[in-house]
C-alpha cells in the first residue's frame, strides 16, 4: 500500500537548510494499522505530506495505493484520505451538506454524494449533528467530522496526522473506537502520527519512530520494548551512602549488565533485527538511595541483586519492577527522552525562505 525508498525533504532557511526528512525506506501491506511516533520536528508530518502527494520530495520515490507521488499525484489523492492537523470543515455549511460538498469534489453526483454523507454519518455516530454548523461542534466531534470527511470517496488507506490531539481523554478514547472500527469492518489500511505513546502501544499493530528525519526503529510495541528497552529495576535503600557500593555490586551481576547498549535498530515483519549504526548507553542511575537499572528481565534479576546486596549488608528499604514504555525504546535509541526532545528548540534564525 506504501512503498517509499529514499524519500528525503529539504527546506531552504535563511540560516541554512533543514533536512526534515532524509531517507525514508517504508513498506506498509494493505490492513495494517501504523503508528508514527517521533518529537517535535522529528519530519512526521512532512513525510506524511510527501506520501499523500501534498509536498513533492527533494529526492526519493514513493508508491502509495498503486500510484507514484510525483507523477501521478491526482491518482494518489483520489485514492487516499488525509486528515491534516487542522480542522478539514469550513463554517459555511452545516454538517451533512459539508460531507455532500466533499463527495461533489471527488466527482460523486448529487443524489451518491446524498448517500455517502449519510453512510459517513452513520459510521462516525455524526448523525444527531448532522445539522449543526462545524463551529458548534466540541472538539472530539469536529475531529470526528475531519476523519469523515476523509472517508467520503471510501480510501482504501487513510493518513491522519495527530488525530486525538488536544482532546481530552474521553473524545480520545472515541476517537481510537471509530479508528480501530474502521480497520475491522473496512480493512482500511491506517497510517497515524501520535504524540501519545501510551495509544501507539496500546492501539497500533506497528509503530515506527522517527528521529531527526530518520527511522529510527520499526516493530510491534512488543518487540521494541522488550528488545530495546529491558525491564526497569528500582531499588531503595535506607542509606544514600550505600549507593556507590549497591552500584557496584550490580555492575559484577550476570543478570544485570552494567550497560545495555542499544543499537539504533529497525525490526522486520519477520522479527528479524537490523542495525543501523550508532547506539546509545542506557546506563544504571542513581539518584541519592535510589538506584535505577535497565535489565533484560527483572524477575531473575531483582532477586539475585536483592541476594547480592543481603550478602553485602547493603539493606534495602524497598524494591520494584516495571515494564518498558515506548518512551524507554526511545530513549535506549538516542539518549533522550521523547519528551526533552519535545523541548530541544529550533534554531533562532530559522525562517521559512523558498520551499
Ligand atoms: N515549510 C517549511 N519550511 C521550513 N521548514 C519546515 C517546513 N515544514 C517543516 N519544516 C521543518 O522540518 C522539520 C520537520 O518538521 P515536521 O513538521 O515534519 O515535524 P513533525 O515531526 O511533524 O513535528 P510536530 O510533531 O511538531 O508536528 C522541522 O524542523 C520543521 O521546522
Amino acid at each position: 500500500m506504501i512503498h517509499a525508498r529514499g524519500l528525503t525533504r529539504s527546506f531552504k532557511m535563511k540560516g541554512g537548510p533543514v533536512h526534515a526528512v532524509r531517507g525514508l525506506d517504508l513498506d506498509v501491506e494493505a490492513g495494517q494499522l501504523v503508528a508514527f511516533l517521533g518529537p517535535n520536528g522529528a519530519g512526521k508530518s512532512t513525510s506524511l505530506r510527501m506520501l499523500t502527494s501534498l509536498l513533492p520530495p527533494t529526492s526519493g520515490t514513493a508508491i502509495v495505493a498503486g500510484h507514484d507521488v510525483v507523477k501521478e499525484p491526482s491518482a494518489v489523492r483520489a485514492r487516499i484520505g488525509y486528515i491534516g492537523q487542522k480542522n478539514g470543515a469550513g463554517e459555511n455549511f452545516r454538517v451533512r451538506d459539508e460531507l455532500v460538498s466533499q463527495g461533489r469534489c471527488y466527482g460523486l453526483s448529487r443524489a451518491d454524494a446524498r448517500v455517502r454523507a449519510d453512510e459517513v454519518l452513520t459510521q462516525l455516530d455524526l448523525e444527531p449533528l448532522a445539522l449543526r454548523r462545524p463551529g458548534t461542534l466540541s472538539g472530539g466531534q469536529r475531529r470526528r467530522l475531519d476523519i469523515a470527511l476523509g472517508l467520503v470517496h471510501r480510501p482504501a488507506l487513510l493518513f491522519l496526522d495527530e488525530p486525538s490531539t488536544g482532546l481530552d481523554p474521553q473524545s480520545r478514547a472515541n476517537i481510537w473506537e471509530h479508528i480501530l472500527r474502521l480497520r475491522a469492518d473496512y480493512g482500511t489500511t491506517l497510517f497515524l502520527t501520535t504524540h501519545y505513546l501510551e495509544e501507539a502501544d496500546s492501539m497500533a499493530e506497528r509503530v515506527i519512530i522517527i528521529d531527526h528525519g530518520r527511522i529510527i526503529a520499526d516493530g510491534t510495541a512488543t518487540q521494541l520494548k522488550s528488545d530495546l528497552a529491558g525491564d526497569r529495576v528500582t531499588v531503595t535503600l535506607s542509606t544514600d551512602s550505600d549507593a556507590p557500593q549497591a552500584a557496584a555490586i550490580a555492575e559484577r551481576l550476570t543478570t544485570i549488565p552494567p550497560a545495555i547498549s542499544a543499537p539504533a535498530v529497525s525490526v522486520t515483519a519477520a522479527g528479524e533485527i537490523v542495525e543501523s549504526g550508532a547506539s546509545a548507553p542506557v546506563s544504571t542511575a542513581v539518584s541519592g538511595a535510589i538506584l535505577q537499572l535497565r535489565v533484560p528481565h527483572a524477575g531473575t534479576a531483582l532477586p539475585e541483586y536483592l541476594r547480592a546486596l543481603d550478602a553485602a549488608g547493603v539493606k534495602v528499604v524497598a524494591a520494584e519492577t516495571s515494564r518498558p514504555t515506548l518512551d524507554d525504546v526511545f530513549l535506549a535509541l538516542t539518549g533522550r527522552t521523547l519528551r526533552e526532545s519535545e523541548s530541544e528548540s529550533e534554531p533562532a534564525d530559522a525562517a521559512p525562505a523558498s520551499v
